[in-house]
């Protein structure tokens, strides 16, 4: 189930267990039973109508609040997380994030300078690691765009300042899925009292016997300081000079933080997010912004390798686009966010890849939640359209699973057809079945109160970056990727797994 090589069990568990399954506890009966759930029905109850009984799991919690030194959105249930999510949720909307266009293009011609020179004079395809291009892409990113600060990342490959903090967000979640075993246990070693006792618990770790520890303490110890001291920075300079000082700054205070910090310093005291909490909202934003998505851009560039003719369909939208419409090198956010082939090649990519495969949640209470798909009782043989759920229940929902459910999507639902969303709305109505996934009835963002408010985010700029380096770029096929699973899903190349991440792809200039 947690296993790095498992993902194909998760991809087909719908179709080989059915749309609820229960889960075998492990280390001899010590971990407790737990359901798997691709019900789309089921989902809608847990997501939505009932989601207040299924808050997020404790271990994930617990993890994501070492990670953030804090309690910011992922870490938070019930009505702290409402709080959380009304202060937030304005400054992800498609109107904020489209602002952020002109910061995104210029980023995004940072990265075309970068394949550039990698290329230099070669005449034949040359065979580059995309996806330390694309983290270092995703991450300015999410920080340029998120908070108003540039790591450096795209102009100066010895730019040593931020190494270890770099090195540290790559790799935290990477080092914590070789947790999994503790999970469980992070979330009350967090509310251990007094705080010496935690922190003197915390440093024993720089001792442990185990490697995998170890590293993710490096790694947590060496984020939180450079966000506590970004924030600090710029709250002195707001607090100062006012917003005129964050108009300064490389988004021209469109940021989120910028924006978050107005906000803020006009809320009631008792709405106000302490400095604390910022700061780990921070550390949430750019992490959970630069994880999924560099995975994700190089996952759709390999795709583009594998599929000559599509890419070459998808680059002459785009040039035709900038032809029609392009405003020097930049196409106008509506109209990048609508060219029909780029919508149908992301929507059908992220249908299929997801980078996040489960999340997890825990119930508070026994409930009973609708089954789109009848179980058979295994003792009466009676058939079932419910689900009895008891109090304290871990429950998997699985993200890609259901978005590769044969029963959900049809027999071709593990291959890549972005032709199917043509059809998909003149299905509506006749075996259609409905998801509660924010995205286009995919669940990779989740859906309910918790889902990803980075989607418009992510979505503009994977369709951004594509739109400026396929005119520009032929990308073939290197060695073959292995993805596996993590806390989200990492990429090695297929025999040199214990060799790190990396996507090499072969390019050449057009
Ligand atoms: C392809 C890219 C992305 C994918 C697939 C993705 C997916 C997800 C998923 C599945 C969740 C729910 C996690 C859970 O409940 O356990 C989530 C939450 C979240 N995401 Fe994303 N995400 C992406 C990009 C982004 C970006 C770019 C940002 C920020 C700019 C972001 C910020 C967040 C935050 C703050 C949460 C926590 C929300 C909450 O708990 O209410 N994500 N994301």
């Amino acid at each position: 189930m947690h296993d790095m090589d498992s993902l194909d069990y998760h991809y087909k568990m719908p179709d080989t267990h059915g749309h609820v399954a229960r889960l075998r506890g492990g280390f001899g009966g010590l971990q407790q039973d737990a359901l798997y759930v691709t019900d789309p029905l089921a989902l809608h109850s847990i997501l939505i109508k009932d989601q207040y009984n299924f808050p997020e799991s404790h271990e994930f919690r617990g993890l994501f609040g070492i990670i953030h030194h804090g309690n910011p959105l992922p870490c938070v249930n019930g009505q702290e997380h409402k709080r959380q999510r009304r202060i937030l949720n304005p400054i992800f909307t498609a109107a904020h994030v489209s602002k952020l266009c002109p910061l995104f293009y210029d980023i995004a011609n940072q990265l075309q300078n970068r394949i550039n020179k990698e290329i230099g004079n070669a005449d034949k395809p040359v065979r580059i690691d995309m996806l330390d291009h694309l983290t270092r892409t995703a991450l300015e990113l999410v920080s340029q765009g998120g908070i108003g600060h540039s790591f450096k990342q795209m102009d100066a490959d010895n730019n040593t300042d931020y190494n270890d903090f770099i090195q540290a967000l790559r790799t935290v979640l990477p080092w914590a899925s070789y947790l999994f075993p503790v999970l469980p246990y992070l979330h009350s070693l967090r509310s251990i009292e007094p705080t010496w006792v935690r922190r003197g618990l915390a440093y024993m770790v720089n001792y442990f016997p185990w490697g995998a520890a170890r590293q993710f303490k490096w790694c947590v110890d060496n984020m939180h300081p450079v966000f506590r001291d970004l924030y600090h920075e710029k709250k002195a300079a707001f607090d100062e000079h006012g917003i005129e000082y964050l108009k300064k700054t490389s988004s021209g205070g469109n940021d989120l933080a910028s924006v978050l910090m107005q906000v803020n310093a006009d809320a009631d005291e008792a709405d106000a997010l302490s400095d604390e909490l910022v700061i780990a909202t921070y550390s949430a934003i750019i992490h959970g912004g630069q994880e999924t998505t560099s995975g994700a851009l190089a996952r759709l560039l390999t795709l583009m390798a594998r599929n000559k003719d599509l890419q070459n369909r998808l680059r002459e939208e785009i040039k035709r686009a900038y032809a029609e419409n392009g405003n020097g090198d930049a196409l106008d956010y509506k109209i990048l966010d609508s060219l029909p082939l780029l919508d149908l090649v992301t929507r059908e990519f992220l249908r299929l890849y997801p980078p996040v495969t489960f999340v997890w949640r825990r119930t508070l209470q026994d409930c009973v939640v609708p089954l789109q798909f009848p179980i058979r009782d295994k003792i009466t043989g009676e058939e079932k359209n419910e689900l009895l759920i008891h109090k304290d229940t871990s429950v998997y929902i699985g993200l890609a699973a259901t978005n590769m459910s044969k029963a959900i999507w049809g027999d071709d639902a593990h291959e890549f057809k972005p032709e199917r969303w043509l059809n998909r709305k003149s299905a509506e109505g006749t075996g259609y079945v409905k998801t509660p996934g924010i995205f286009s009835n995919v669940m990779t963002f989740l859906g309910g109160g918790r889902a990803c408010p980075g989607m418009k985010f992510a979505m503009l700029e994977m369709k951004l970056v594509l739109s400026v380096i396929l005119p520009t770029f032929e990308f073939l096929e290197a060695e073959e990727i292995v993805w596996r699973l993590g806390i989200t899903v990492v990429p090695t190349v297929k025999g040199e797994e214990d060799k790190g991440l990396s996507v090499p792809v072969m390019v050449r200039r057009m």
